[in-house]
């Protein structure tokens, strides 16, 4: 039995815990406890609850206005782990100075970042977006098309990375990519690097671009693009989606064509 005494010295350290903290515990709460409970009373996905809002409150063929809404659901109602408005700004810089013509996503989610990329692709520019679950890869289907895209513009892979990165060369006729987003689970970021070389589908010169590098990170990944001598690299700084007080960041790679 722990005495009264021993408790109460406790107290300040919870307390102090709680309050370092505290927009994790928000991020805990509005990500997993909130999420649970609205399943639970609606019998429907989040990503399809947010999907049935953003149908009711958007301009249908106006990608811009699809993202606000998603963002709007984002702040105000459930928390999705879309990139979110910070980070789509580093995005659309990257990809109008690099104008890519064959882009890849690793993680497709609700399709937000699919569309916020293929509005800025150059004419005759293709995108590839790969998402594993099934349920997701339904409601990006939908926000895709609702979006205005079609399947020439934006290719929506469904299955997990580890298996599509080595059929897109055959399946896909995708020959090289210039682009890459990661945006999947971090665990797969570094094996689905080393995937894309080994199959030797990097353009020299390719951009890929990494979020989340900081909250949750992805060391092992970091550690291997900053020893193996294959890429120039750099972080962007910033915080993550829909919680400004949460510091992330999402790094930029070029590969540098030698293996
Ligand atoms: C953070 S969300 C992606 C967010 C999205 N890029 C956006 O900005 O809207 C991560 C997604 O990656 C998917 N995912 C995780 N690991 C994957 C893998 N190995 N292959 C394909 N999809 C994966 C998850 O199912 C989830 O939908």
């Amino acid at each position: 039995m722990v005495s009264p005494a021993i408790a109460l010295a406790f107290i300040p350290f919870v307390v102090t815990l709680l309050i370092r903290y505290r927009h994790y515990f928000c991020l805990f709460y509005r990500a997993v406890l909130v999420r649970r409970v609205r399943d639970y009373l609606t019998g429907i996905p989040k990503e399809e609850r947010a999907f049935q809002y953003v149908l009711t409150h958007t301009i249908p063929g106006d990608p811009q206005h699809i993202l606000e809404t998603f963002d709007h659901w984002s702040y105000h109602c459930e928390y999705l782990s879309n990139l979110g408005p910070q980070k789509a700004k580093i995005l659309e810089r990257l990809i109008y100075e690099k104008a890519p013509l064959r882009v890849l996503e690793l993680g497709t989610y609700c399709g937000y970042a699919t569309i916020l990329i293929a509005q800025l692709l150059p004419l005759g520019a293709r995108l590839y977006t790969v998402e594993m679950d099934e349920r997701k890869a339904a409601v990006a289907e939908k926000v895709i098309r609702l979006a205005g895209f079609d399947d020439d513009t934006v290719e929506l892979i469904r299955g997990p990375s580890q298996e599509v990165i080595p059929q897109l060369k055959e399946k896909y006729g995708l020959s090289h990519v210039d682009f890459i987003f990661m945006d999947h689970w971090k665990r797969c970021y570094l094996r689905d690097l080393q995937l894309l070389e080994a199959h030797d589908l990097l353009l020299e010169g390719a951009t890929i671009v990494a979020d989340n590098i900081i909250f949750p990170g992805a060391p092992h990944f970091m550690q291997y693009v900053k020893a193996c001598g294959k890429y120039k690299w750099r972080i962007h700084r910033t915080s993550l989606q829909y919680f400004r007080a949460i510091p992330d960041g999402v790094a930029q790679l070029t590969w540098t064509g030698l293996q």
